[in-house]
C-alpha cells in the first residue's frame, strides 16, 4: 500500500508541475483541454509510470480534495493524501464510510489535512469543496467494488457528475480527476458503467490493468491511464485476464513484408466485392485500404459504374475474376437485394468461405472480411477466418436477426457481452467498431483504441474493410494453418486503421481516403521500429 500511494502521489505531483509549467496556471482543467483529441477522456493514452520524486513542497497551495471509501483503495487515498500535504498541498478528506484505513487516516491527519467525517458529511459541501479544487482523488472503492455505487458514495458521485456537466456548459473550471486504481463504480472486470462514474482525466492503477480500463465504455472514464509498479510482477504490455490491447512489436510481428522470392500471387491477392451505384464510393474505398494496405494485387469486381470508377483511382487494380486469398465482402451493398448482381458475387464468395461449394468452383477457403450488407446474407454458420465487422448500430441488426432483443444503445452499453454473444452465433470471428473496437475470436479479446474520435466519417469503416482483407490476405496459409490468429490480424488492422486516421487527421477533420492515403507510412514505421 506504500508504494502504491507514493506512486499514486508521485503522479499527481508531476500532473499538477506539468499543467503548471504548461499555463502558468494552476492545475484545473479546462474543458476544451482537458478532453483527448478524440473528445473521449483519454481512451487509450496508456503510458508507463513516471518516476519523477517528490521534491520539497512541490505541492505548495495546491487543493486537494479526497473521497475516501472503507477499503484499502481508501487506504491508498488516505496515504496519498498524507504524502500531498507533506509537500504542501491543502488537502481535505471526505470520509463516505463510517470506518476507514485506519493508520492511512492517522497519517493523513498527522500531515495536516482537514478530515470531514461520514457523520458531518453533506452532499452540497462535498460538491462546493470538489468545485473548488485543484485535484479530486477518488479511492471511494477499487477493484472490491461490485455493481453500482451504493449510497452515500453513488448520491455523492451522482452530484459530482451533475457538477461536472454544469461547469462544462458555464465554461467554469473543474478540478484535475485522479481515479485511484480504476474510476469508482466501474465494472472492473467487464468495462460495464452501471452506475454514476466520476470521469477521470488520469488512472493510477496499481500492479497490472484491469479489465475495466480497456474494454468500454469504462474505458471512457479511466482518462489516462497509467500503471504504478507495486511490486506486482509487470505484464508485457497491458494484458489482463482474456483482455489485450496490442503493443507496436506485435502489430509489426502480424505484418508481412515481402522478401526476394517474393512475387504479387504470394504477396497476396484480396478479391473486393463493394459498391453498387447506389454506393460506388465504398468500392473506391474499400479497394483504397486494400491498396494501401500492401495486397499484392487487388481484384474488384461490381457493376461498371462502380469499376470504373475504382479504375479511375486505382489504375493498378484487377476488375476481372480469379483465384483470391481474402474476400472483403460487403461495403456499399444494401441488404434490400437492389443490385442483384453484387447479391450473387457476395453469395458465392461466402460460400467459398464457408466451404459449402466444392473448391473446384470456388477457387478454396480463404479468410474473408464479412462488413454492411454482406452481413445480412450470412445463411451458413461461419468459420473463425470470416471477420465479421458491425459497428453497434450492425451488430444490432445481426443479433436481433438472430433473436436477440436488443438495441444499438445496449450494444454500447455492453459492447464486449455482445460481441461475444455474436461470435458464438455466428462462429466468426467479430471486430466491433467504435472508440475502442473490440475483436472477439476463439481466444483472448482485443480492446484497440488507437483512432481520434475524427476517424468517424463516412467511408472509414470501408478502408477498415479493405486494410484487414489485405493483411487477412498476406497471412492467408498462416490463417487456414491457425485460424485463431484471424482476430490477431483484425487487431493489428485496427491499429493500423486507428494511426492513420491520428496521422491524417494531425488534431483536425479528415476524410476515409485520405486514412487510407496514410496507412503505407504507417505500415512503414511499424516495420521500422
Ligand atoms: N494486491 C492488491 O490487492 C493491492 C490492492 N490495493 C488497493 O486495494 C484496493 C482493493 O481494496 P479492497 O479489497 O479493500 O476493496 P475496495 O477498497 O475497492 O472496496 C471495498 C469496500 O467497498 C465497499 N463496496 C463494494 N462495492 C460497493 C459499491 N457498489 N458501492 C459502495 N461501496 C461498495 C465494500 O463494502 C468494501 O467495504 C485496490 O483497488 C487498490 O486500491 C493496493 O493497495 C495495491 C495492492
Ligand atoms: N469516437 C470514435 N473515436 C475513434 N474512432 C471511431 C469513433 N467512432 C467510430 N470510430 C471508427 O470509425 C470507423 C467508422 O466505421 P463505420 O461506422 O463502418 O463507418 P462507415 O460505414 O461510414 O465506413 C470505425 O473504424 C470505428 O472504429
Ligand atoms: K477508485
Amino acid at each position: 500500500m506504500d508504494r502504491a500511494a507514493r506512486a499514486l502521489a508521485r503522479t499527481v505531483l508531476a500532473d499538477v508541475a506539468r499543467r503548471r509549467s504548461a499555463g502558468g496556471a494552476p492545475p484545473r482543467v479546462r474543458f476544451a483541454g482537458s478532453l483527448a483529441s478524440d473528445g473521449l477522456s483519454g481512451t487509450g493514452r496508456v503510458r508507463p509510470a513516471r518516476r519523477s520524486r517528490a521534491v520539497g513542497r512541490a505541492a505548495q497551495g495546491v487543493r486537494v480534495v479526497l473521497l475516501v471509501g472503507p477499503g484499502n483503495n481508501g487506504g491508498d487515498t488516505l496515504f496519498a493524501g498524507a504524502h500531498l500535504a507533506t509537500a504542501g498541498a491543502r488537502v481535505t478528506a471526505f470520509l463516505v464510510a463510517g470506518t476507514v484505513h485506519g493508520p492511512g487516516l492517522a497519517a493523513l491527519e498527522a500531515a495536516g489535512a482537514e478530515v470531514i467525517a461520514r457523520s458531518e458529511l453533506r452532499v452540497p459541501a462535498v460538491v462546493e469543496h470538489v468545485s473548488a479544487a485543484d485535484v479530486v482523488l477518488d479511492g471511494l472503492v477499487g477493484i472490491g467494488a461490485r455493481g453500482a455505487l451504493r449510497p452515500p458514495s453513488g448520491g455523492i458521485v451522482r452530484a459530482l457528475v451533475e457538477a461536472r456537466a454544469a461547469a462544462e456548459v458555464a465554461g467554469s473550471p473543474w478540478p484535475w480527476v485522479v481515479a485511484v486504481d480504476t474510476p469508482s463504480g466501474i465494472g472492473v472486470d467487464d468495462g460495464s458503467v452501471p452506475g454514476p462514474v466520476l470521469a477521470a482525466d488520469r488512472t493510477v492503477t496499481f500492479g497490472a490493468y484491469k479489465p475495466g480500463l480497456l474494454l468500454p465504455p469504462a474505458a471512457h472514464l479511466a482518462g489516462a491511464v497509467e500503471v504504478a509498479d507495486v511490486g506486482l510482477r509487470r505484464e508485457h504490455g497491458p494484458q489482463v485476464a482474456g483482455t489485450l490491447r496490442l503493443q507496436d512489436g506485435e502489430v509489426s510481428a502480424v505484418l508481412r513484408a515481402p522478401g526476394v522470392r517474393d512475387h504479387k500471387y504470394t504477396r497476396g491477392v484480396v478479391g473486393v466485392v463493394a459498391g453498387t451505384d447506389k454506393y460506388p464510393g465504398a468500392g473506391v474505398l474499400a479497394t483504397a485500404g486494400a491498396v494501401r494496405a500492401g495486397a499484392g494485387m487487388v481484384r474488384a469486381l461490381g457493376p461498371a459504374g462502380v469499376t470504373d470508377r475504382i479504375l479511375d483511382r486505382h489504375p493498378e487494380v484487377v476488375t476481372a475474376g480469379g483465384r483470391v486469398q481474402s474476400w472483403v465482402l460487403g461495403p456499399g451493398i444494401p441488404s434490400d437485394g437492389s443490385d442483384a448482381g453484387q447479391d450473387r458475387r457476395v453469395y458465392g464468395a461466402l460460400a467459398a468461405v464457408t466451404g459449402v461449394l466444392d473448391a473446384e468452383v470456388t477457387g478454396g477457403v480463404v479468410p474473408a472480411v464479412i462488413d454492411a450488407g454482406a452481413m445480412a446474407m450470412l445463411e451458413h454458420r461461419l468459420p473463425e477466418i470470416a471477420v465479421l465487422t458491425p459497428h453497434a448500430g450492425e451488430l444490432a441488426d445481426l443479433m436481433r436477426g438472430l433473436g436477440h432483443e436488443v438495441g444499438r444503445a445496449d450494444i454500447e452499453a455492453e459492447p464486449v457481452r455482445w460481441a461475444r454473444a455474436a461470435q458464438r452465433a455466428t462462429g466468426a470471428t467479430v471486430l466491433l467498431k467504435g472508440a475502442v473496437t473490440v475483436v472477439v475470436g476463439s481466444g483472448v479479446t482485443f480492446t484497440q483504441a488507437d483512432a481520434p474520435a475524427w476517424l468517424a466519417t463516412a467511408g472509414a469503416g470501408d478502408v477498415l474493410s479493405g486494410i484487414l482483407g489485405a493483411l487477412l490476405a498476406a497471412r492467408a496459409g498462416d490463417v487456414l494453418a491457425d485460424p485463431a490468429l484471424t482476430s490477431r490480424i483484425a487487431a493489428a488492422a485496427a491499429v493500423l486503421h486507428g494511426r492513420a486516421a491520428t496521422l491524417a487527421s494531425a488534431g483536425g477533420p479528415t476524410t476515409a481516403s485520405a486514412v487510407a492515403d496514410a496507412v503505407p507510412r504507417v505500415m512503414a514505421g511499424l516495420l521500422a521500429g
